[in-house]
């Protein structure tokens, strides 16, 4: 800060508010701190009694925080992003598009590790709308030195993109649904409608729902002519858990399954397995998957979908963050499930 003479002043930054009273008519801001003074200006702070005032220089070693927090934004933000315009040091950025958001923890850590500078971003791995706020950019002070927005942009090539959305891709889902009770018409099915308003909202569509009684042979003959059909996912509904008519595990070990998981450490959604034929996932969805608003479902398939082949350790890092409330009002994603990772 130091103070210079008005008429030097032109593209400076004003550091402190300055008051205008007019008597009998209006006493108030006449300049805010951090107006960026302009030629027109000078006559009016000279109107003012402002001989000299109080600036922060701009050069190419200091930053004004709307330049800086463009900058900020534009090193973090990668694909499926736009960009807000700046406003009092701050640039938010927001999805394009509906998508999974991914945002590298590390990388946000890293830049906020740099002195006066905040990037507050949404957990990763979860689905978002268009026109979303996903990341804040705030600079903290005026003026910053040039030096830290490029230590900023050095974490942004580094871990390119810190921040991103997926687009999902339209799969063609094959559906087997177990269960003697719907086999034999005794109950209607309710699996099936569940996941189609499911993928249907997260852009996909189901090719075929085949019905099998809790016959291993069965529903292994069921996996692989969806297959054959074309499916891009497979998803498996019911008989999942304990009892001796559970048996969908072993039917899709038997279609040559890759067994990635048995049991996953979210509630709900403990029963669930993840498979691979070939490239082709294949899910077993346990029974809360159809009854409850939000499980290991809304946490795994997005990211299916999006093209991301998980591992055991992907669904394992789910059991920080996977306990679900049930609330009687589901918010999620707007809550912690699925936050931990
Ligand atoms: N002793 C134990 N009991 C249970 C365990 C356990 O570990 N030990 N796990 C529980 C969990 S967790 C879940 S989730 C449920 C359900 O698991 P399943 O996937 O095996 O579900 P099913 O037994 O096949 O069916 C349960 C229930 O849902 C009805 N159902 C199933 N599919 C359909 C359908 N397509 N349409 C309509 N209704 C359907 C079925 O008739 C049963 O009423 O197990 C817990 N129990
Ligand atoms: O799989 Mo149950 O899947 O925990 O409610």
């Amino acid at each position: 800060m130091r103070a210079v003479p008005v008429y030097q002043a032109e593209g400076m930054v004003l550091c402190h508010d300055i008051t205008e009273i007019i008597p009998g008519k209006r006493k108030g801001k006449a300049f805010r701190k951090g107006h960026v003074i302009c030629k027109e200006d000078i006559p009016r702070l000279l109107d003012i009694g402002k001989e000299n005032i109080y600036v922060w220089e701009v050069n190419a070693q200091t930053i004004h925080e709307n330049d800086a927090a463009t900058r900020f934004a534009k090193a973090v933000a990668g694909a499926g992003l736009s960009l807000d315009e700046a406003s009092e040091g701050k640039v938010e950025i927001r999805a394009n598009t509906l998508g999974l958001l991914k945002v590298n923890a590390e990388a946000v850590e890293k830049i906020n590790d740099i002195d006066q500078v905040a990037a507050a971003t949404l957990h990763t791995n979860q689905m978002v709308n268009a026109g979303n706020k996903v990341t804040g950019c705030k600079i903290i002070p005026l003026v910053i030195n040039a030096e830290k927005l490029q230590q900023i942009e050095q974490i942004g090539i580094d871990y390119y993109p810190v921040v991103e959305v997926k687009p999902l891709k339209a799969c063609k889902v094959g559906v087997v649904t177990t269960g003697s009770e719907v086999y034999h018409g005794r109950i209607k099915d309710c699996f099936g409608p569940v996941l189609t308003d499911k993928f249907e909202h997260l852009g996909s569509s189901i090719l075929r729902q085949i019905f099998v009684p809790d016959d291993i042979s069965m529903i292994a003959e069921a996996i692989q002519s969806l297959r054959a059909a074309g499916a891009d996912m497979i998803v498996t509904t019911g008989g999942m858990s304990v009892d001796p008519d559970d048996v969908t595990p072993s039917g899709i070990r038997e279609a040559g399954g890759e067994i990635v998981i048995y049991g996953a450490p979210t509630l709900p959604g403990a029963m669930f397995m993840l498979a691979y034929l070939g490239t082709v996932p294949v899910l077993g969805l346990p029974g809360c998957v159809m009854y409850h608003k939000s499980t290991i479902f809304d946490l795994v398939v997005p990211r299916l979908l999006a093209g991301e082949v998980l591992s055991r350790k992907d669904i394992t890092k789910f059991g920080y963050g996977g306990l679900c409330l049930v609330c009687e009002e589901c918010r999620y994603p707007e809550c912690g499930f699925g936050k931990g990772n």
